[in-house]
């Protein structure tokens, strides 16, 4: 493996469990050093336990040296980041950095699978960069969540690789012999273009939801019933369509918009894809002004001087991650409406990340809502729930939770002499009788 992040350590350490003997390469040392402790930094169940598993069965290694790492691999992954890069396009730097860095050290006849996010011809390049014609370059695209990685890739939905040549394509379909999985025999650009197309698709369902959620609000539905209403429908399915604050991470932001910006190039019209993307936007600027009317001071609902607590920060619950947070953005426009920013997340409480220019960090929740206005609830952390609500409400200025999350349970709330107000759903819920 070249990377040891969420895909290079999760891909390394449960090829291990497998059986294979797996080197991981890093160029961050300190990485390598805590791995070789079994030290895993990132939120990800199961993972410490798989790596200290495979360390001490000696079927996993970790180095700095790339070059060393790759000189005697029969297969060699490149799970490198793939940022958002200059006008939205992916940012191939370590990619191609790599494949200069590994062309000559690669041992002879030997595959290298891309496992990074990258556009269409990004296999062609790299084996250009190679110049190496005894090697294959074979894209096998990764599908595993964050908070679900270990998970995701020991039973994934399917394992899609796409290869110009049958026998490279078997090689790593061979390395994943032991799982269950329906397998996508493809060429390399089907199976590249795969990878956006489900990240895509995925961003749609929920600007799709979002919208809905909207409208359930001017027309007094509720998003639940709806999005069960319709989910129920196989052709539909009912997974991923929670309403939220925006949808974010280290993925789905980026790859819609390289998506957007390599059929932009080629000049394919995708309008749904600029939709989806500006959709997005739209929602957390129509949440802000939300919160605006009801805090906020003057006829511009300027939120200067008024505080608010903001309730998760992390993309979504269960990881520590806070790439391209959609809470993050929510925070953003709240302050530069120049409202005062404290924030709680339950996964920042131990190592702090530096936020100093956005909100305040508390590590306790009712402390987060000294002096607020409103609390606004960012991501879904299943604790939050438990919070002792009336302790908070007694800190607070105001009345006002902002669930942005559908989280929460309205009636405790209640009891608690705070107002709750959801995303699709009537403030006060209707009951039914
Ligand atoms: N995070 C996810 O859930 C996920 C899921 C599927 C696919 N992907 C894709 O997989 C790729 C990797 O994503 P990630 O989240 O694992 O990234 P990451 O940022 O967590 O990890 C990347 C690792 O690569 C290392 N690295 C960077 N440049 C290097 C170089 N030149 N040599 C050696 N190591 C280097 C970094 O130190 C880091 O440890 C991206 O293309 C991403 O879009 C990510
Ligand atoms: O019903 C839902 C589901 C998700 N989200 C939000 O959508 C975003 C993305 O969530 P998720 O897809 O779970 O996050 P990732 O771990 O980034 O996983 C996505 O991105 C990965 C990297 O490409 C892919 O491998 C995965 O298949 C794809 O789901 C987050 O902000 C979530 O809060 C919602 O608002 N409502």
């Amino acid at each position: 493996m070249v990377g040891t992040g969420y895909v290079g350590l999760t891909t390394g350490a449960c090829l291990a469990s497998l059986g294979h003997a797996v080197v991981c390469a890093d160029a961050d040392p300190r990485k390598v050093e805590r791995l070789r402790a079994a030290r895993v930094d990132i939120l990800e169940p199961g993972l410490p336990e798989t790596v200290r598993d495979a360390l001490e069965a000696a079927r996993l290694e970790f180095t700095e040296d790339t070059a060393a790492a790759v000189a005697q691999a029969e297969v060699v992954f490149l799970c490198l980041p793939t940022p958002m890069g200059a006008g939205g396009a992916a940012d191939l730097a370590a990619v191609e950095a790599v494949a200069e860095q590994i062309r000559d050290v690669l041992a002879p006849g030997c595959v290298v699978v891309n496992k990074s996010t990258v556009p269409v011809g990004t296999s062609e390049r790299v084996a250009a960069l190679l110049g190496r014609a005894d090697v294959s370059v074979v894209s096998n695209p990764e599908f595993l969540r964050e908070g679900r990685a270990v998970h995701d890739f020991l039973h994934p939905d399917r394992i899609v690789i796409g290869a110009a040549r049958r026998d490279a394509a078997r090689r790593v379909a061979d390395l994943y012999a032991a799982l269950d999985a329906p397998l996508v025999l493809t060429d390399p650009a089907s199976a590249e273009l795969t990878k956006y197309a489900a990240n895509f698709f995925l961003a749609m369902k929920l600007s799709f939801a979002n919208n809905l959620a909207t409208a359930c609000e001017r027309f007094g539905a509720d998003i639940g019933d709806v999005t069960e209403g319709i989910g129920r429908d196989p052709r539909i399915g009912s997974s991923f369509l929670l309403p939220g604050p925006g949808w974010g991470g280290s993925c789905l932001p980026k790859d819609t918009h390289a998506l957007l910006t390599v059929c932009e190039q080629a000049g394919v019209d995708f309008p749904l894809l600029r939709a989806t993307i500006d959709t997005n936007v739209a929602h957390q600027r129509r949440l802000v002004e939300r919160i605006a009317a009801a805090c906020g001071r003057g006829p511009d609902g300027s939120l200067h001087g008024v505080r608010l607590a903001l309730y998760g920060l992390t993309f979504k619950a269960g990881t520590s991650d806070l790439r391209d947070s959609p809470a993050l953005a929510v925070a953003r426009l709240l302050r530069e409406r120049g409202a005062e920013l404290t924030a709680y997340d339950p996964a920042l409480c131990d190592e702090q990340p530096d936020l100093s220019d956005l909100a305040e960090l508390a590590d306790d929740p009712v402390r987060a809502a000294e002096g607020a206005a409103a609390c606004v609830v960012l991501t879904e952390w299943p604790q939050l729930r438990d919070l002792d609500w009336a302790a908070i409400a007694a800190r607070m200025t105001g009345r006002e939770v902002h669930d942005f999350r559908n989280l929460l349970d309205p009636d405790r709330l209640a009891r608690a002499g705070l107002s709750w107000q959801g995303v699709g759903r009537a403030s006060t819920p209707a009951r039914v009788a």
